[in-house]
């Protein structure tokens, strides 16, 4: 019988009680660029920035070297002890939050198993809270709900998502530059992004249960449906889609582990960054499972800042990207695309074709990774 060891390992200090993440298995190559020199304007970080946006859609940021990153890992350090004593609360009181039962804004508790991770329909192993930036910063309420413990630590999440709001700005902004979208346009991108009501824009804290032996998937093959996802964890158990023009002669297409670093973030883009760059930049597909090694016999926690469009900011190309024909075409808000991805994922209404239904931007992608 496995015992699970159920820690929340915080971003800096708690690595070491934890088993290391082994040195024998392939792991996903991830560019790593320190904050410093890309708050710096420094070229080299620059392009290795934009060609992780083109190819896997994946980046590692080193946070230790400056002071906003600094504040950023403290302040998810607390997120992970905030998560620990959320995660602990009996069932009934996190159900009692389910995003399900109020409103239409996704914000609230994913209780265990309310998704799917295959096409038949497989319940996943994680459960979730989703705490809206709006109802952090307390600028207009959603009509979601949180738990006591949540509720008295809004101070301390609103530190973690101003500071990562300040961060994803600065990345927006080299993205817009890319596209050809000046600051003074509407469509300038940090400007679809607010921390009000009327945004999906949230703090995410996740605790996979450790389930070694299992063969599906902890959480589902999916890509992001937002614009940039800012991921922590410690543990392993992330592992990306890589197909073969991303992987050398003597690799082959398939999953791979994405290693942890200590004093660093994963930075992904999700699908609203291909919308609007016109496919120039990916969203890639990735999943959790069983932490890898000795790692498996603990309890994953993670912690995600995900920043997303306001709501009825269009799924379509901007900047340079606009052409004559695609102009015409008729696209999706973000509402709509979030809707159409949550209800396709649901575990108690799932009927066959949902997961069809749930695609995002994997296009051809999705059928090698997702079969
Ligand atoms: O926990 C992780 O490492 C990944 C979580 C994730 O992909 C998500 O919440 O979208
Ligand atoms: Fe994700």
């Amino acid at each position: 019988m496995v015992v699970e060891n159920d820690a929340a390992p915080s971003t800096l200090d708690g690595w070491d009680s934890l088993p290391p993440f082994p040195t024998n298995i392939p792991v996903a190559s991830v560019n790593n660029i320190s904050h410093a020199r890309l708050l710096n304007g420094d070229a080299e970080e620059l392009k290795n920035l934009l060609s992780s946006a083109r190819t896997t859609g994946f980046v590692r940021i080193d946070f230790t070297d400056t002071e906003l990153g600094r504040r950023f890992l403290d302040g998810a350090d607390k997120m992970f002890k905030l998560a620990a004593k959320t995660f602990d609360l009996p069932a009934e009181v996190k159900l009692n939050d389910n995003m399900l039962n109020h409103g239409d804004a996704l914000l609230g508790y994913k209780g265990l198993g309310a998704s799917v991770v295959d096409k038949d329909g497989t319940r996943d192993n994680n459960e979730q809270y989703w705490i809206g930036c709006g109802d952090i910063a307390g600028e207009g309420h959603s009509r979601a709900i949180y738990n006591d413990v949540l509720n008295a630590h809004m101070h301390e999440m609103k530190s973690f998502q101003d500071t990562g709001k300040e961060m994803t700005d600065q990345l927006l902004m080299v993205f817009a530059a890319v596209l050809g979208i000046s600051a003074d346009s509407p469509d300038y991108l940090p400007k679809l992004h607010s921390h009000s009501q009327n945004s999906g824009s949230h703090v995410r804290l996740l605790k996979c249960p450790s389930r070694p032996s299992a063969k599906a998937a902890n959480l589902q093959p999916h890509t992001d449906w937002g614009t940039l996802t800012v991921l922590f964890n410690a543990l392993g158990g992330l592992q990306l889609y890589l197909p073969q023009s991303l992987l050398g002669p003597d690799q082959e297409a398939g999953w791979y582990y994405v290693k942890p670093e200590r004093g660093t973030a994963l930075v992904n883009l999700g699908d609203a960054m291909v919308s609007w760059s016109d496919g120039e930049f990916k969203s890639n597909i990735h999943r959790v499972v069983a932490p890898p090694g000795e790692q498996a016999q603990w309890a994953r926690y993670s912690l995600a800042y995900f920043t997303r469009p306001n709501h009825d900011v269009p799924m379509k190309p901007l900047g340079r990207k606009i052409t004559a024909a695609n102009s015409e075409e008729q696209y999706p808000t973000f509402k709509e695309w979030a809707m159409r991805r949550a209800l396709a994922g649901r575990a108690d209404t799932f009927k066959k074709g949902d997961w069809e239904k749930g695609q995002g931007t994997e296009g051809k992608l999705a059928v090698e990774a997702r079969a």
